[in-house]
């Protein structure tokens, strides 16, 4: 067995090979339908549950890892689609984040538009 070093630059290797093996399928429009089939798995999670408590103190940890892979599969899927796209994500999230702000100001704020 390697050390921690060598764990973690073949680790790197594969994740570069990867992506390079996956990227003459990652068009737009393939990121965006993968991306919603990773949302239908996250709902799955959800589905039939009932209301869940924030936090979910009842979740075992599976439960929980599992909830963490989709979040993951979802977030890894809508960067690769804001990338292809050419879009810097996280500076339009934070232009978004201005916008509302401004849209919903604290002191106009009703019940309605906190929902
Ligand atoms: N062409 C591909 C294939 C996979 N992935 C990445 C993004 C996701 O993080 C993960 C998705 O892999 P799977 O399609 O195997 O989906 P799951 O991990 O959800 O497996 P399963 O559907 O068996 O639960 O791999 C990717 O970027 N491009």
């Amino acid at each position: 067995m390697g050390s921690s070093h060598e764990l973690a630059r073949n680790g790197h290797k594969d994740v570069s090979l990867q992506e390079l093996r996956w990227e003459q399928y990652h068009s737009p429009r393939n990121l965006l339908l993968a991306l919603v089939g990773e949302v239908g798995e996250l709902s799955e999670i959800f589905q039939w549950k009932g209301e869940v408590a924030r936090g979910l103190p009842d979740w075992t940890s599976d439960d929980k890892e599992h909830l963490e892979e989709e979040l993951s599969d979802v977030l890894l899927y809508l960067i690769q689609l804001a990338d292809v796209c050419g879009l810097d994500l996280g500076q339009a999230a934070l232009t978004k984040i201005v916008k509302n702000a401004r849209k919903y100001p604290v002191a106009e704020q009703t019940a309605a538009s906190t929902n």
